[in-house]
């Protein structure tokens, strides 16, 4: 299964786009032997999109046809680290081939595509800056594969 990051705006060199390189790179060599992967960086440029509905147009241009969308917000289902690896295991599993995380931008999700969305997945109820919870999306990715691949990086 392919995984898809659909975000709004551009992350560029700094420290945030160090770590998702390093946590892609690193999901991408776990995923492998999983069945999972690449996973692919939509970078969506909101100079021209600035309201939620015009980005979310932008997004569904992103997200592929058919693909398992999970919409990334602070009032969706908070989850486990294994409970989240678990979950792309099993839409693996049901022969789904493209998994496609949505990240908005400071106005957040347009409700209609957060109502299309399969699932909602929240980091806490706090709001985080979109480029940090690009950082933990990534970081959860390369975690919930050394779940899956029983390797010790997870530790409960
Ligand atoms: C600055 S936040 C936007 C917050 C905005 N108030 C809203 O209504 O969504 C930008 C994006 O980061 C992601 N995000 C921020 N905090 C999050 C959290 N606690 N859990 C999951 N995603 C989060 C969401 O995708 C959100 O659309």
């Amino acid at each position: 299964m392919r995984l898809h990051i659909c975000a709004i705006g551009r992350i560029r060199k700094g420290p945030e786009r160090a770590l998702i390189d390093d946590y892609l790179a690193r999901f991408d060599r776990t995923g492998r032997a999983l069945s999972l992967g690449p996973c692919l960086e939509h970078q969506l440029d909101d100079r021209k999109a600035v309201t939620a509905s015009e980005q979310a147009k932008l997004l569904d241009r992103a997200i592929p046809d058919g693909a398992e969308i999970i919409a990334l917000d602070e009032r969706g289902q908070v989850m486990s680290s294994r409970d989240f690896a678990q979950h792309i295991a099993t839409r693996r599993d049901a022969g789904i081939m493209d998994m496609a995380f949505v990240i908005g931008g400071a106005d957040g999700l347009d409700p209609d595509l957060r109502a299309r969305a399969h699932k909602l997945v929240s980091f806490g109820a706090m709001v985080w800056p979109h480029m940090l919870a690009r950082v933990m999306l990534t970081e959860q990715l390369y975690r919930a594969a050394t779940i899956l691949a029983g390797s010790p990086y997870h530790r409960d």
